[in-house]
């Protein structure tokens, strides 16, 4: 979707920004680009959109050489997102978010409609959020307004350009993963650039490193973390990348341990069969938890209890698919020697649960397929040659 062949930029200063960059985007991949300030992240991008002409090579964009289309035309096709969103300021959010499709000859009301249409997809209320002006919204959301003004003309590629990097951790992380959800939907091509090799990583199909200039690697980010291609990668992604990796590795149903499940409405079990048990309602959602000796105290005494007056609430659970990560946040958060998986399509139906020691095996699985990933030529090659 996106090729840059052998494409260099040198300021009229004499500054060599990239240096004969090659690389090619497939259609609906993310591939972020990660790398210390000015190692030429930026001018890469915004040779995309012709903000800024190469020196030498030449660029693509679903086979078209971009220098032979013209630049308003070739903006169109490419929604841009900047940290400083640069919203209108004398415009409410509904208005901002519709100025494209009504510049692109979309009548107003139409254009008013796919704009509160794309406020909802990023997560604001046209309601409640389409009215106000730029300055009464916070950071996040006027970041949220930013990506839903890029994709207002539905455009197939999408530039940005730290969109996130402004606002705080706790927020960026939810704008990660909201931007994530969406991107599952719209499946736009994206180039992102970040300083940050967390969001990198959280965020794109493949990530290219950038050296001086130049891609010191461009690859899954299991590969970047697991084998990184040179010492400037290695360095680069640091030493804790064991932990960044818990990052990109998803809870899977096989990492889950059953223990014994009571309903809320079972008679009070004298014997659960272990130190505590599972609780879920009569619809198999998650309630919570009961422990043993709670269960056998209280059993003694009232007869015709019930599970229900004696369960707790469980406040540390996850979706499948969730990461490691967050699995191991939420084990800190609530100090909770395990945590609850429900099922990820938000039925809320009950799957297991996730120990310390499961989170375990599931990190080393994860190091494990890297570490089998590395020689599969050797083995394609052992293969036909046996045949
Ligand atoms: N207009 C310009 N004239 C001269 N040099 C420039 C110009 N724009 C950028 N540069 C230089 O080109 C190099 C790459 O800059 P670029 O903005 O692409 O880096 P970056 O990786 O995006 O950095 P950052 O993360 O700090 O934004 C830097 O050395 C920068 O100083």
């Amino acid at each position: 979707m996106i090729r840059f062949e052998h494409v260099t930029k040198r300021y009229a200063d004499g500054t060599k920004a990239v240096d004969d960059l090659s690389f090619e985007v497939a259609e609906g991949e993310l591939v972020t680009l990660v790398g210390p300030s000015g190692c030429g992240k930026t001018t890469t991008m915004k040779m995309v959109n012709r903000l800024i002409e190469p020196t030498e090579g030449r660029i693509f964009l679903d086979g078209e050489d971009i220098s032979t289309v013209d630049p308003v035309q070739l903006r169109r096709r490419i929604g841009y997102v900047i940290q400083q969103v640069g919203l209108f300021p004398h415009k409410t959010v509904l208005e901002n978010t519709a100025t494209v499709p009504h510049l692109l000859g979309v009548k107003r009301a139409k254009a008013r409609e796919r704009a509160a249409e794309l406020l909802d997809l990023v997560g604001l209320d046209p309601k409640v959020h389409g009215s106000r002006y730029p300055e009464q919204l916070s950071g996040g959301q006027r970041q949220r307004v930013g990506v839903a003004r890029a994709l207002a003309a539905d455009p197939p590629v999408l530039l940005m350009d730290e969109p996130f990097g402004a606002v705080d951790p706790v927020v960026r992380e939810r704008l990660q993963n909201e931007f994530l959800k969406l991107q599952s939907q719209v499946r736009k091509t994206v180039l992102f650039v970040t300083h940050d090799i967390e969001e990198a990583v959280r965020l794109g199909d493949r990530i290219a490193v950038y050296g001086q200039g130049r891609i010191e690697q461009l690859d899954a980010p299991a590969a970047v973390l697991g084998t990184p291609a040179t010492p400037y990668v290695a360095d680069f992604v640091g030493a804790d990348r064991g932990l960044k990796r818990l990052s990109v590795t998803p809870i899977e149903e096989s990492d889950l341990e059953q223990p014994p499940v009571v309903r809320l409405d079972d008679p009070l079990p004298h014997d659960l069969g272990a130190p505590w048990a599972v609780v879920l309602d009569s619809s198999g959602d998650l309630h919570g938890w009961i422990s043993a000796e709670k269960a056998a105290q209280a059993g003694e005494g009232a007869r015709k209890a019930t599970v229900r007056e004696h369960a707790r609430r469980m406040e540390a659970w996850l979706p499948l698919g969730a990461s490691l990560k967050q699995a191991f946040a939420t084990m800190l958060q609530h100090d909770a020697g395990w945590i609850a998986v429900i099922d990820h399509e938000g039925t809320g139906r009950f799957l297991g649960v996730l120990t310390p020691a499961r989170l375990h095996e599931a990190l080393r699985r994860s190091i494990d397929a890297d570490a089998q990933a590395v020689p599969r030529t050797e083995v394609e090659v052992e293969s036909i040659s046996s045949r």
